[in-house]
């Protein structure tokens, strides 16, 4: 028989295939690529092993990378630095449970129940086959690989792209038993012959798909990380045929030594087979870097090599904020410039760093703190210096641009040839669709990495997304991925998911993690918290004033909630009502202007912001005069000034940063300094980005005489260092977790000398307090709201929750503590069980065993009733400055962080 063009013929079948050769790439026969193996080669191994091979050395001033040419090599690097631990640490970004999407899975069997009943489910089976249409030719021209899951009497076909192609019944029992390979079965009008078995292990991880499907370059099973570097002709074997084959498929043994030594990565890098060079960190800079910084250095190394997986350059750095991502680039760019492992040629002359406006100067900054301004020269874009200059210029290396430039500029930036591309808070690039993510494509740098702080994993689509920018193709196609890993995972997190769907689920998401924790890393907050001051954290919970108790009421009585609350959301008049409500928790003024506002406003829906607002403007005094607005009025207010006052009296040398999601609510603040003589400066959506870094700059100054940051968290929150200050308040909630923790880790972080107090005002009993809840309850960490371009109009909201939102709870002291089952009547301080006892649950797009604590993580109700609470009028507050605030208190948690940490 002739087995014309069918895949299986040129390459072997599925599972045979030859790993580590990318897609795209030549895919030469072993045979060649043995003869080509010289002995100049081989010499240079035996240099090579003469050489020191780099290790990651404990002493602060030399730091080398790895170049993985014999077993040793291979070892150091996975064995002790990352083998395994990869899986580990990216399994550590996932934080969430699948987006609400739900897509059909495929459904691998339908067999009529009775059938299912007697088949003991030891007769699943996995084959790799070849089909054709049926037909009666002699020769048969096979016209695709396939995955054939016998089960009981059923067939299921499916293409290696995990698609159904094919479905089947019938067969005898005894004769579906003795399926082997060669045998010929006829499926849906597709004739199918059988190649090989397939051990459930490898469907369930999906790996039969993998390579057939033109995608996985990546070596099979969790050791993933270290077959990384060996050789490349380890799974090759003659394309099937029964004579060679004589003890069948599974008694095929390699061609080649599997642990002979991989040569792979200087085939493809080394073609003049330079001598090989130790590549060296400069001390300067080692001298510098934390523990933490050095291994993600050596990772971000291999991976742009091309030396964790093979011809992939891609990497993802996802260090939590504040651990020092710059840096880390900044040392992998300068040690690249200067030096390579191949003759000590530099790999890369140029690159490229592509970041939010508002940190282009930031990078400048950096950049001139760890190299000085002699070593490197970096050519950061703004108004006065366009991108021609650095075109024109050979002087410049390292070009820095804020996304929307890059846009303006992409068609000169097209024609320089960077080797090095940088995405700094890249999770923006998650949706491959945007113009900057396609523009970003369209750049032919291979070696590219992304930095976020932010969670990667929340959306399987959107992880997607990520992997593939940096590393083109490597999940195959988007419907494939979809198909063999999103579509289990999801069905199995959905609560009707059977024993069988959980376990492929499971197995599918364990496999994703392994194969993309080669190139991605994410090392949380507590690699650095020793270096770290104390953080004193504190939710406040703040009665609200007489008036805006009154307005609440009336609120919770119009006729916009009361529809709300039968359901009646077509033109969504619940985020009109919540957006009031959050509006007078901050201050009474501000709605009292919405109202006036719309009363002017021609736009005014009829039927919904009227019969919100109606009646209400009554119930402020006649002349009310919100230019004129009193502090007393706003519980949240009152408490803040006290506060303020307190912090200038106890620590006058100490700044407070002061962040609200809204300007309008800035604006208030703003006044309120200017009432009270604080000094202030202010960032929000409005400030020019030229001008934000000298803000900063200008904050973080011993010699400011500034006390007050008023931030936007949504505005400039990401990536700024605001360690001038050691106070930060939070004025108001988001919905997203993620935006208050990006606020909060502003201040904490590496430079900070001063111990960190974190304040967080919630209005006791209303939305506020909802909102927090809806924070921290594992429940509700789902999809939709730890990301940072979530809002709350993707929120969805059942009457049943809508309900519970537009409640006021006037009697209570805290809402939220009443939630907690806890026995205390916050009359002394009280704190639970220790809180290593308590397990954290985090739910993961990946799956239970990829949880791992952290402190940037939202808290779960169960670890808050660990924090020390106690109500507003216990006598005995030992903080000073809680102390000072109780009157207006009903209610503290409190919790602190590196309490014993000698600053
Ligand atoms: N080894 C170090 N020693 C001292 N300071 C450091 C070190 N590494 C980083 N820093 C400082 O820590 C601060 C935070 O670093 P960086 O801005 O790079 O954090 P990041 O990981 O990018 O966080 P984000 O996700 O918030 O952007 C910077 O001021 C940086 O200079
Ligand atoms: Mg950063």
């Amino acid at each position: 028989m002739r087995r014309s063009a069918a895949p299986s013929q040129l390459q072997g079948n599925s599972f045979k295939k030859v790993k580590f050769i990318p897609p795209g790439r030549s895919n030469p026969s072993p045979d060649e690529e043995i003869t080509k193996m010289s002995p100049d080669v081989k010499l240079l191994q035996v240099a090579a092993n003469k050489n020191t091979f780099l290790q990651l050395q404990n002493n602060t001033q030399i730091c080398s990378l790895n170049l993985p040419t014999d077993g040793s090599a291979r070892e150091i690097n996975h064995g002790h630095n990352y083998n395994g631990k990869h899986c580990l640490e990216a399994s550590v970004m996932a934080t969430l449970d699948p987006p609400h999407t739900v897509h059909s899975a495929p459904k691998e069997i339908t067999v009529p129940k009775r059938q299912e009943e007697e088949e003991p489910d030891s007769l699943v089976k996995y084959f790799s086959v070849v089909w054709c249409k049926a037909s009666k030719k002699k020769h048969k021209k096979w016209e695709g690989d396939a995955v054939l899951i016998v089960k009981g009497k059923s067939f299921t076909l499916k293409d290696l792209e995990g698609k159904d192609i094919g479905r089947g019944l019938a067969y005898k029992f005894k004769e579906l038993e003795k399926i082997e390979e060669g045998h010929r079965v006829m499926i849906g009008g597709k004739e199918v012959e059988v190649m090989g078995i397939i051990s459930p292990d490898d469907f369930n991880s999906g790996r039969c798909f993998q390579l057939g499907g033109g995608s996985l370059a990546i070596s099979s099973s969790s050791q993933a990380a270290k077959k990384c570097f060996s050789n490349p002709f380890k799974s090759v074997c003659k394309p099937s045929s029964k004579e060679n084959r004589p003890n069948g498929f599974q008694d095929c043994k390699p061609r080649h030594d599997p642990h002979a030594q991989n040569n792979n990565h200087q085939w493809m890098f080394n073609k003049n087979c330079s001598p090989i060079v130790d590549v060296v960190i400069d001390p300067y800079l080692v001298y510098h870097l934390r523990p933490h910084q050095k291994e993600g250095i050596l990772f971000l190394y291999e991976c742009v090599m091309g030396m964790r997986v093979n011809g992939r350059c891609g990497a993802i750095l996802a260090d939590e904020m504040g651990l020092g991502k710059t840096l880390q680039c900044i040392s992998l760019i300068w040690t690249l410039q200067c030096q390579g492992p191949y003759g000590g040629k530099p790999v890369i002359k140029k690159t490229l760093i592509v970041t939010p406006g508002s940190l282009v100067n930031n990078w400048r900054k950096e950049f001139q703190k760890w190299l000085g301004s002699e070593r490197i020269k970096i050519f950061p874009v703004d108004q006065d210096h366009k991108v021609e200059e650095f075109i024109k210029s050979p002087f410049y290396s390292v070009l820095i641009i804020s996304y929307e430039m890059l846009l303006r500029s992409l068609d000169q930036i097209k024609n320089v040839k960077f080797d090095l591309l940088i995405c700094d808070e890249g999770h923006r690039l998650k949706n491959s669709a945007i113009k900057t993510t396609t523009a970003l494509i369209s750049l032919s740098c291979e070696k590219r990495i992304i930095l976020t702080g932010t969670p990667v994993q929340n959306d399987l689509q959107e992880f997607f997304a990520l992997i593939d920018f940096v590393n083109p193709g490597i999940l195959g196609s988007l419907s494939s991925y979809r198909k063999i890993y999103e579509e289990p995972i999801i069905l199995s997190r959905q609560p009707s998911a059977s024993e069988e769907e959980k376990e492929l689920g499971e197995k599918r998401a364990a496999e994703l993690t392994c194969l993309t924790g080669l190139f991605i890393l994410r090392r949380t907050q507590e690699v650095i918290n020793k270096y770290l001051p104390p953080k004193i954290e504190n939710v406040v919970f703040c009665r609200p004033g007489a008036l805006q108790i009154e307005l609440y009421r009336k609120l919770l009585n119009s006729q916009a909630v009361r529809f709300c609350l039968q359901g009646l959301l077509g033109n969504s008049p619940h985020l009109i009502c919540i957006g009031a409500l959050k509006k007078l928790c901050n201050h009474p003024c501000l709605l009292f202007n919405s109202i006036k506002g719309k009363e002017c406003s021609s736009t005014w829906d009829e039927n919904e912001e009227r019969s919100l607002y109606e009646g209400l403007v009554n119930v402020f005094p006649a002349d009310y005069n919100p230019l004129m607005f009193t502090e007393e009025e706003s519980g949240k207010l009152q408490v803040l000034l006290k506060l303020l006052a307190v912090i200038r009296e106890l620590r006058p040398t100490e700044k407070v940063v002061l962040v609200s999601n809204y300007t309008q609510t800035l604006n208030i603040l703003q006044e309120v300094c200017r009432r009270h003589g604080y000094a202030f400066t202010r960032l929000d959506g409005q400030t020019p980005v030229s001008q934000r870094q000298q803000i900063v700059d200008g904050f973080n100054s011993k010699y400011s005489s500034d006390f007050i940051f008023l931030l936007s968290s949504k505005a400039g929150g990401v990536g700024l260092n605001l360690i001038g200050g050691s106070h930060l308040i939070l004025y108001d909630i988001d919905w997203n977790p993620a935006t208050d923790i990006q606020a909060m880790s502003r201040v904490w972080r590496d430079g900070q000398k001063h111990p960190v107090h974190i304040y967080r005002l919630l209005t006791t009993g209303t939305i506020e307090e909802k909102i927090y809840q809806r924070q921290i309850s594992k429940q509700d960490l789902s999809g939709a709201v730890v990301d940072l371009t979530k809002t709350s109009e993707h929120i969805q909201f059942s009457v049943e929750e809508l309900k519970n939102l537009f409640t006021l709870h006037e009697s209570s002291h805290c809402v939220t503590h009443d939630l907690l089952d806890c026995e205390c009547t916050g009359d002394k301080d009280h704190t639970g069980d220790s809180l290593e006892k308590v397990p954290i649950s985090r739910n993961c797009q990946l799956g239970p065993h990829h949880q791992k604590s952290s402190s940037l993580k939202p808290l779960s109700m169960s670890q808050l009733k660990q924090w020390k609470h106690f109500s507003g009028d216990h006598l005995n507050l030992t903080d000073p400055f809680l102390e000072r605030i109780r009157e207006n208190v009903s209610f503290f948690f409190q919790n602190i962080t590196n309490q014993s940490t000698v600053i």
